[in-house]
């Protein structure tokens, strides 16, 4: 069943409304199926050659016989574990789908690596066993940083290893005439997909990018783009914004962020939870720059309408069938409060192939009516500049520039000092994930919220950096940035390398440090120390009033029942 926008009230309201009035007469969706590249800007530059996710769709079907045997022949070659190494649009799409789907019975655990961090590198390298994983090399640009030391990495392992079929273990997905392109042409690996060229990291879930994991965690492939091409084909309606789904969206998102509400946040059913993860880069890669942009809020606990400032747009996808009461409550009582909040309804989990897709389209309208370019992403290329200067300075020096050291609490004071309205908080952690840290982070966004009734993102770095990282120093200038660095030990090394994966982690946030502190962004850091969560912790304790010397509440009668949190 077509994913269908649940018919809003929302977009009455005089300012989406006229928004959507001047998509209208400046022939938005005509002029983004004719490619008309004036859509943006003047020049052509790096917007004709990124429109093939209009286009895309018909190839992967024509290609659907080809990943479905290359995903029957991996489970042939009885491979128990795929890990993919890529970063932001190769691999945010696939992360998604793991999360959503899993493994289809009898299909192999996908492992999605995106961190130089050593812990986290450790914790995939110890999970798999190496002769039986396939390992999925994905970038676009076939040169990333990360996705070549964690080919390093694997390639010494598995060439270490006994029984190993060496190259044959290793998959490519890139575009043609890259670098990665001939390594995988040298080292004999099994095969290589070449990706369409014009199509962004962060536009290309729907093309090999996505579809190639998708097809080896044995999802029906064919369903998940049957979806996206009814989207498509909804998307193509131009009698009115109102009524195309993507322009809708787009529409109204720069609407509401030209009005001061430019924190677009997801409310999931807790199965669609990830889906942040990927919405995440590809509004704030694509809108967070020349001062403006919409700042996507993802994976925020849900707390009372009090703890949301008049900053908000509020976006719900809804799966049918889920767990969704809590969502359900949070709907209601934001709406009343008064706050702005669109609905989206999933019949199932397939129809996320719509969602990709309609969130691509909604990027590139709002991109026009913010008055910037959607495909390029200019700041990203600064912390890359500053990392790649601090590892020189590493090798030459041997050491990393001196920051200063604030203990954690003075750290956070003295950047939740400048928490106003209309600010963010964003945490950027260089650490290795566990459910008991990420419930840690967690529990902190709520305790901001609560106590500043301000917006929270959480992101992992490096992974951040290829996704919202580009709109922190690019967008709106009322992010404060509170950067958590674990110690990185014990390190791993990178093969022929003179850096490790502890230093290039390092090198990745001190480089984003600065790259923030030149845009005069408000940025601290924090050392995790040996217990991460235990230091996070003191941190909420701070913002907690203390509960010493209160009365117990006097016993109930009956218990509540129990309440399910959402993420
Ligand atoms: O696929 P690649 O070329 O390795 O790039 C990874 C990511 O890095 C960026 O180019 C910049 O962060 C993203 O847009 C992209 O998705």
């Amino acid at each position: 069943m077509p994913t269908r926008p649940t018919a809003s009230l929302l977009l009455d309201n005089p300012t989406i409304s006229k928004t959507l009035d001047d998509l209208a007469s400046s022939h938005t969706i005509e002029r983004i199926w004719t490619r008309d590249h004036t859509l943006w800007k003047s020049s052509p530059t790096e917007i004709d050659n990124r429109l093939g996710w209009l286009t895309v769709l018909d190839h992967m079907q024509d290609g659907l016989t080809e990943l479905r045997s290359f995903a029957k022949a991996a489970r042939e070659a009885r491979i128990t574990d795929v890990v993919l190494l890529g970063m932001g649009g190769s691999s945010l799409g696939p992360e998604v789908l793991r999360c959503t789907f899993g493994s289809a019975k009898g299909f192999p655990k996908l492992w999605v690596l995106d961190s130089t961090v050593p812990g986290w590198v450790r914790q995939v390298t110890k999970a798999i066993q190496p002769a039986r994983t396939l390992f999925l090399v994905a970038s676009k640009s076939g040169g990333t940083i990360e996705v070549m030391s964690l080919f390093a990495h694997f390639w010494e392992l598995v060439r270490r290893t006994k029984g190993n079929r060496g190259g044959a273990q290793f998959v490519a997905i890139t575009d043609p005439g890259t670098g990665l392109e001939q390594l995988a042409r040298e080292r004999g690996f099994w095969r290589t997909f070449t990706n369409q060229p014009d199509i962004g990291g962060r536009y290309s879930v729907l093309s090999y990018f996505g579809l190639v994991p998708a097809a080896l965690l044995g999802l029906d492939v064919g369903k998940l783009l049957s979806r996206a091409l009814t989207m498509r084909e909804s998307c193509r309606n131009t009698s009115s914004p109102k009524d195309n789904p993507g322009a809708a969206l787009g529409g109204m998102m720069a609407a509401m962020a030209m009005a001061g509400r430019d924190k677009v946040t997801l409310l999931t059913s807790p199965a669609l939870n990830s889906f942040g993860l990927w919405v995440e880069q590809l509004l704030a890669e694509s809108t967070g720059k020349e001062g403006t942009g919409i700042v996507p809020v993802a994976g925020e606990p849900l707390a009372s309408p009090t703890a949301y400032g008049a900053d908000r747009l509020f976006v719900a996808l809804r799966l049918k069938g889920d767990r969704n009461a809590a969502l359900d409550r949070s709907i209601i009582a934001l709406q009343r409060a008064g706050h702005p909040v669109f609905r989206l309804n999933l019949a199932d989990r397939y129809d996320l192939g719509g969602e990709f897709f309609r969130w691509e389209f909604a990027t590139a309208v709002a991109g026009h009516a913010l008055g910037i370019h959607p495909f390029d992403q200019p700041n990203v290329q600064e912390s890359k500049d500053n990392t790649a200067r601090v590892l020189k300075d590493v090798e030459t020096q041997g050491r990393f520039p001196s920051l200063p050291m604030l203990t954690p609490k003075q750290a956070l004071t003295q950047l939740l000092e400048q928490a106003a309205p209309n600010r963010y908080l964003a945490m950027l952690a260089y650490t290795t994930p566990s459910p008991q840290l990420d419930a840690s982070i967690r529990a902190l966004r709520k305790a901001v919220m609560l106590r500043h009734h301000i917006a929270t993102t959480a992101g992992y770095g490096p992974r951040y950096l290829h996704s919202t990282g580009q709109l922190h120093k690019g967008g709106p200038n009322s992010g404060l940035f509170l950067e958590f660095v674990d110690g990185m030990k014990p390190d791993v090394p990178v093969p022929e390398k003179f850096y490790s994966f502890g230093t290039l982690a390092q090198a990745q946030a001190v480089g984003d440090l600065q790259s923030l502190q030149t845009h005069q962004r408000p940025a601290v850091r924090i050392a995790l120390g040996p217990n991460p969560v235990r230091t996070i912790r003191s941190l909420i304790a701070m913002l907690t009033p203390a509960k010493a010397g209160r009365r117990k509440p006097a016993a109930k009668k009956r218990p509540l029942p129990k309440r399910r949190t959402h993420r």
